[in-house]
């Protein structure tokens, strides 16, 4: 008998079945995805399988199999023996929910530890620095003390950054629409079983920056000028000239600072800038703005993809007035359907757009960054 390959994936959305869980697949994995969403989980069931559609004019398409579906509220205990048998365990599930996770999958790995010495690998495949860091003290802090003695050289926690532009689907079918482009990087210096499309690197603080600071921060810019602008897509965003000279310039400020960091060749980084700009001009993606600046809180924290730059180009003594005007964008993002933005307008609404950069950006209210951010605040607002 064939033994297959087991992985565990939670988060069975967009890069979950669109990215990760297809390479896993690819590999010769069965994946057993782990989601809240009954729908999704009964069609992978019933279905088996599913297709990964390219944005592209021929629209070529790849069939996904040995894809099955759990549900990590009401079958806990499957989720934890589909844990035991697994070599890999990622997540696409969104920053904010690992710490929802964590407790099962700590009992899983309990359980599994107590068992067998055999290698799990655990990688958070979310926009954040450090994601997988986050995710492993949520599980330690779950574990007694047997459990924590007994972790080292039987699961390993990898960080990784995670690239590929999947846009919301529709909901009635398993079939992801992704572009064609990938990157998944993840770090590590353990030999580990080969997956299809995963690029091992010893450090991780360059690309995982170098991504965030100007895939997501274009992004962002395109995002909540276009929302401000009443539009509906990032395409269509960007074929406004202003619009692209805005998100050139802000990305101009964020390479200067990773050229600076890290030693980056600048003429390699402006090819970067260019491929990324023209990953955003997909016309089959009809990406949403309304997807891409989703949670503007997660978005204005400290460490994501417009404050981090804009304090470390100031520590650098660098300029960062246009990462300032998409913050200032960003506070004006209003869609009554995401409940960060209600949140954003409410504090703005009680104690002005500084108190906002103080409690979830980590600004000082009297910072050059602040004042910066609420004079283009103001300007925008006209
Ligand atoms: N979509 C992209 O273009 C893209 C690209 C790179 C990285 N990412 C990152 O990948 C992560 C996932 O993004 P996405 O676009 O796939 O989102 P998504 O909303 O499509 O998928 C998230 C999935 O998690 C499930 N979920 C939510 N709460 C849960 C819980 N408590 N338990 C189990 N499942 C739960 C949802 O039902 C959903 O199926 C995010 O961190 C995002 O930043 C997204
Ligand atoms: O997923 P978020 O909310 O962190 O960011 C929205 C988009 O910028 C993001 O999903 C990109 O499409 C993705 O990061 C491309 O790799």
């Amino acid at each position: 008998m064939m033994i297959v390959k087991q992985t565990v994936h939670f988060g069975a959305g967009n890069i979950g079945r669109g990215f990760i869980g297809a390479l896993f697949s690819k590999s010769g994995y069965h994946v057993t995805f782990v989601d809240i969403a009954d729908q999704i989980i009964n069609k992978l069931n019933q279905e088996k399988s599913y297709q990964v559609k390219l944005a592209t004019e021929q629209r070529e398409t790849v069939t996904i199999e040995n894809v099955s579906g759990l549900n990590n509220m009401s079958q806990e205990r499957e989720v934890m023996e589909a844990i035991k048998k697994a070599t890999y365990l990622t997540t696409a599930i969104g920053p904010d929910i690992l710490p929802r996770i964590a407790p099962l999958i700590a009992r899983g790995i309990a359980e599994r530890v107590a068992d067998t010495d055999e290698k799990l690998y655990i990688i958070a495949c979310e926009n954040q620095i450090g994601a997988t860091e986050i995710l492993k003290s949520h599980i330690f802090g779950n574990f007694d003390e047997e459990t924590k003695g007994k972790i080292e050289g039987r699961v390993y926690f990898f960080n990784s950054a995670v690239d590929r532009i999947v846009p919301i689907q529709d909901q009635d079918s398993l079939d992801v629409l992704v572009e064609p482009y990938y990157e998944w990087v993840v770090e590590t210096k353990e030999d580990i079983p080969t997956v299809e499309g995963m690029k091992i690197v010893e450090d991780l603080d360059p690309f995982i920056e170098r991504k965030l600071f100007t895939v997501n921060t274009g992004h962002a810019v395109i995002a909540y000028l276009g929302y401000i602008e009443g539009k509906e897509t990032i395409d269509q965003t960007l074929s406004d000239e202003e619009v692209a000279n805005q998100v050139r310039k802000t990305l101009k400020e964020t390479g200067s600072y990773l050229i600076k960091e890290y030693g980056l060749d600048e003429k390699e980084h402006l090819n970067y800038i260019n491929k990324n700009i023209e990953r955003f001009k997909n016309p089959f993606l009809n990406d949403g703005v309304t997807r891409v600046g989703r949670a503007p809180m997660r978005k204005l924290g400290p460490e994501d993809r417009l404050i981090r730059p804009a304090t470390q180009a100031q520590k650098a003594g660098l300029s960062y007035t246009n990462l300032a005007k998409a913050i200032a964008a960003a506070l004006l993002f209003d869609h009554p359907e995401d409940e960060e933005a209600m949140k954003i307008q409410q504090m703005i609404k009680e104690h002005g757009p500084g108190y906002v950069l103080n409690t979830v950006s980590n600004l000082d209210e009297n910072s050059e960054i602040t004042k910066e951010v609420v004079r283009q605040y103001e300007e925008l607002k006209k």
